[in-house]
């Protein structure tokens, strides 16, 4: 079939007039319906201006001619067509807490395809709920047109308009759309003044079912109105029968939720008046999104992505002003004061010959340093959410049990590194190493020590994962599927000194994934964020890097940049290779990790962070540079380790550790 679905925009006023002037044939001459159809016609053509791709008439059963004939005419007086099915879908539902569902409303400039006890405007959705006694405070709508109606005056009636384009049909809303959806929606509803009455939500996508329940199971699940899936779903059900029928929308929902589909949930058939119109005059399903709008097919299979990477990017982003209120939380929880946009983890410095001696003067545990990714992650009811080197949050997928096993971790930071562990040759896992706990449940643990703080990690965090896992295993089939979650999650394990020797030599080579050095955590610590000069990092002499900002001048000269207290400085005298093969200009604008190359006095790119906005601060490099100078290898730092742990203080405290150990607690020596 030809469709033709080009607009003819210079046919447009000519099609208006001629509209108009029939129409004003048709009514009594009276100045009241001349001026109702004069302002009819004008929001018709305003809605055209405003969405002209939008609002072109798609659905067309025949080929087009170019001639201008009542075959045109019908043609173009389709652009006010009703959506399909729409005439006989049921107005809206019954509320779902303060959110009521609903088909779309259509304004008046529809009104001659509807017969008067059909129509369903914003005065009417007005008067229907004024009957029911509910307020109206916010309209979300998630059709993918403007078509229908405009927005311009809510704002003078108060109310709060959200749009959110979904396209329908077979693309279930995208997973960012979800976020601005449960958070503007849940701000809305729990913002409001609890003195005066609670105004509701209006949603709608174009029938109220689809798109609407997709969002509004998401809403339950997130907010915890809804203990699973198939609970959310049933509850959507019953306020607006017969509730999501598309399996599609439903499948989804269970994939993201990381749960096994119910047997009970079995999707409605299509409602009879949404079915008979689904089809065009030869019963083919017609090309187009629910509100009529022609969509690219989502049903190509995504390519798996088979190797992964510590560059991927993981999680969906978050509205901007969510990010900024979690921001808020962890400089709050942190006591950074004022600088929110500045990522406020904790930092290692370098091990030089100086602040060496800090591990003959205070008690340190030594660990590997893994060479992943640095995340905190921020464990809310809602999700989780990985807050990257920039101060970035993204939302993931996962469950956080709390201890008591009843409810789930509410404002617990934790602190870390994502790393990949090759399990096999065809087997990679993601995992997220928790090396420190910085709050449980809104409550600052930042002053108390290391070790406690550690101890935590798996009473709080980690067990309470694995009981329920293993209760869920025992109980037959498990609803939530821990195994489909985007990582794992195990604590890091930290080692006496003693054992430094064997972590080099036996445990580094034979971990599975990437390890650059070790890092030296003072046992009684308590969190420092941003730059921590106790915390004490060593790496492989080769691995010693900096991070530089490379450029290439107007001149093409090969400039490295660095940060100088947020300044760019240049670093003169500063050279750097990209290997043989490549083009230095495919560098430029990017930040480069580089070793330096004591022999030929250049440093060397290692790979492009792509995780990082910023250089080093020219501080790290000196620190770096002192680092390297200071050479420590692997044979001084063995060396001097042996003397440290002889000496009284150290020795006692080993001892009394290592008793405690044997006591019951879990040895924090642990294979992989
Ligand atoms: N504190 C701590 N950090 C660890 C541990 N294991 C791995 N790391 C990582 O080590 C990083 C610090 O080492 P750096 O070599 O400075 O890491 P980097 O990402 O290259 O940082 P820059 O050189 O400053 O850009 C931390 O940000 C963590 O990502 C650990 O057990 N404790």
């Amino acid at each position: 079939m030809d469709l033709n679905v080009s607009p003819l925009p210079e046919e447009d006023d000519e099609y208006f007039e001629h509209h108009f002037e029939e129409d004003v044939a048709r009514h009594d001459n009276t100045e009241t319906s001349v001026q109702t159809l004069r302002r009819e016609r004008d929001q018709r053509r305003e809605r055209l201006k405003r969405d002209p791709i939008d609002d072109r008439p798609m659905r067309v059963s025949r080929p087009l001619e170019r001639d201008e004939g009542p075959a045109m005419k019908k043609f173009k007086y389709d652009r006010n067509r009703l959506p399909h099915g729409w005439l006989d879908c049921p107005k809206f539902g019954k509320e779902i807490g303060f959110i009521v569902p609903s088909k779309v409303p259509l304004d008046e400039s529809y009104n001659d395809c509807i017969i008067p006890g059909k129509r369903y405007a914003f005065r009417q959705v007005y008067h229907l709920l004024r009957v029911k006694n509910i307020k109206l405070g916010m309209i979300v709508d998630l059709t993918n047109t403007d078509r229908y109606y405009s927005s311009s005056d809510f704002k003078k009636e108060g109310i709060k308009y959200l749009k959110i384009r979904c396209q329908g049909r077979d693309a279930v809303p995208d997973n960012e759309a979800v976020n601005v959806f449960v958070f503007e929606v849940a701000q809305f509803i729990c913002n409001q003044n609890e003195r005066q009455p609670r105004k509701h939500v209006l949603v709608h996508c174009t029938h109220g079912h689809n798109r609407t329940g997709f969002m509004i199971v998401h809403y339950l699940m997130r907010t915890q109105q809804a203990s699973c899936v198939t609970e959310a779903i049933q509850r959507f059900a019953d306020v607006r029968p017969p509730g999501i029928y598309k399996q599609d929308y439903i499948d989804a929902l269970y994939a993201f939720y990381h749960e096994t589909r119910s047997d009970l949930i079995i999707c409605p058939p299509t409602p009879e008046w949404k079915r008979s119109s689904d089809f065009d005059l030869n019963g083919e399903a017609l090309p187009e999104d629910d509100d009529g709008v022609p969509y690219a097919s989502t049903n190509e299979k995504q390519e798996n992505v088979l190797v992964l990477t510590n560059d991927d990017v993981l999680g969906d982003k978050i509205p901007d002003q969510q990010e900024f209120q979690l921001q808020r939380f962890c400089c709050d929880i942190l006591k950074t004061g004022q600088a929110r946009h500045q990522f406020p983890g904790s930092h290692p410095v370098s091990l030089d010959r100086e602040n060496l001696q800090l591990l003959r003067q205070r008690y340190y545990y030594a660990t590997w340093k893994a060479d992943g990714t640095r995340y905190m992650l921020l464990l809310c009811p809602d999700g989780a959410y990985l807050v990257d080197r920039n101060f970035k949050f993204r939302r993931v997928q996962m469950r956080f049990p709390c201890k008591n096993m009843t409810e789930l971790h509410q404002y617990t930071l934790l602190d870390g590194e994502m790393i990949i562990d090759t399990v096999s040759p065809q087997r990679q896992e993601r995992r997220y190493l928790i090396y420190d706990l910085i709050a449980i449940n809104r409550v600052s643990l930042a002053e108390r020590p290391f070790y406690e703080r550690w101890k935590l990690i798996e009473k709080e965090v980690v067990e309470p994962r694995n009981q329920e896992r293993r209760n869920m295993d025992t109980n037959g089939k498990p609803p939530y599927r821990y195994d489909l979650e985007p990582f794992r999650v195990r604590r890091k394990d930290f080692w006496l000194l003693s054992t430094v020797g064997k972590l080099l030599k036996e445990f580094i080579p034979h971990l599975s994934h990437d390890a650059d050095g070790l890092v030296f955590q003072g046992w009684d610590d308590p969190y420092v964020p941003r730059t921590h000069q106790g915390l004490l990092k060593w790496k492989y002499p080769e691995m010693n890097s900096v991070d530089f900002l490379f450029e290439i001048g107007e001149d093409g000269s090969e400039n490295l940049y660095l940060y100088d207290r947020g300044k760019k400085r240049l670093m003169d005298n500063n050279r750097v290779s990209f290997g043989d093969d490549a083009d230095p200009a495919s560098y430029a604008g990017k930040i480069v990790e580089c070793s330096y190359d004591s022999e030929e006095n250049m440093w060397v790119c290692m790979r492009v962070r792509v995780d990082k906005s910023a250089p080093n601060e020219f501080n790290t490099y000196r620190k770096v540079m002192k680092s390297i100078k200071d050479n420590i290898t692997e044979e001084v730092l063995l060396n001097e380790i042996g003397e440290i742990i002889r000496l009284p203080m150290y020795a006692d405290r080993i001892q009394s550790d290592s008793r405690a150990m044997k006591k019951g607690k879990p040895p924090p020596q642990r294979k992989m």
